[in-house]
């Protein structure tokens, strides 16, 4: 379904459902890219939603490789499992139900996306940071203001170095009758560190 190295499978090949987001094909990119990944690491997506971000990691993972994806949204769980038989992958383990009850029972992570909290975002990172290895990786992508004063409040505090925060806003033409013109989509803000 997708025979390329490099991650950005288009939004469109993935199947959707109403009120189950998907992180857009290019902010998706830069997240895979901050994660560092390698053949054969586990990696965690708390709040997988559609899948899109465990099937490019999966990619990067490969066969020796391990995702747990978790969802307390049963809709999301349903749409990622739908994608990844659509994707033909094998190595993920689709979990449903709050990230808090569930990171715990999980073996040790190289990389950990974190797609939603649900207001529960300091809980989850320092959940996330206990699992994390030494060098381990962590990627947070909020479009909410307080998600990233939460991000911020917690993450300073915990054991990691090199915190990286961009913000990006993708731009996608779009045809008019008399010419072609951009069209803004909302800003995502990336928080991303390294566990020491
Ligand atoms: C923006 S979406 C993530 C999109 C996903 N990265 C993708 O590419 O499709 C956020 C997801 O986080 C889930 N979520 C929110 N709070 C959660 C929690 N405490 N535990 C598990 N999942 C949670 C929501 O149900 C939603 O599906």
């Amino acid at each position: 379904m997708w025979k390329h190295q490099t991650p950005g499978i288009p939004d469109e090949y993935f199947e959707r459902v109403e009120d189950v987001p998907i992180t857009k094909e290019e902010v998706r990119v830069i997240q895979i890219s901050k994660a560092r990944l390698s053949k054969g690491q586990t990696v965690y997506d708390i709040g997988c939603g559609s899948g899109s971000i465990s099937i490019e990691a999966a990619h990067q993972v490969g066969a020796a490789g391990k995702i747990f994806s978790i969802d307390i949204d049963q809709n999301a769980i349903d749409l990622t499992k739908k994608n990844l038989e659509k994707f033909q992958i094998s190595n993920v383990d689709v979990i449903l139900g709050n990230a808090t009850q569930k990171i715990n029972d999980l073996p040790p992570a190289d990389a950990i996306f974190i797609g939603g909290t649900g207001g529960e975002t300091a809980e989850i990172i320092k959940l996330c940071e206990s699992k994390l290895k030494q060098g381990g990786r962590i990627v947070i992508g909020t479009i909410l203001v307080e998600t990233l004063y939460s991000v911020l409040n917690t993450i300073e505090k915990l054991k990691f170095s090199s915190i990286d925060i961009i913000q990006v806003t993708i731009s996608k033409s779009r045809k008019t009758s008399t010419g072609t013109m951009f069209l803004a989509r909302n800003p995502v803000t990336i928080i991303s560190a390294t566990k020491i």
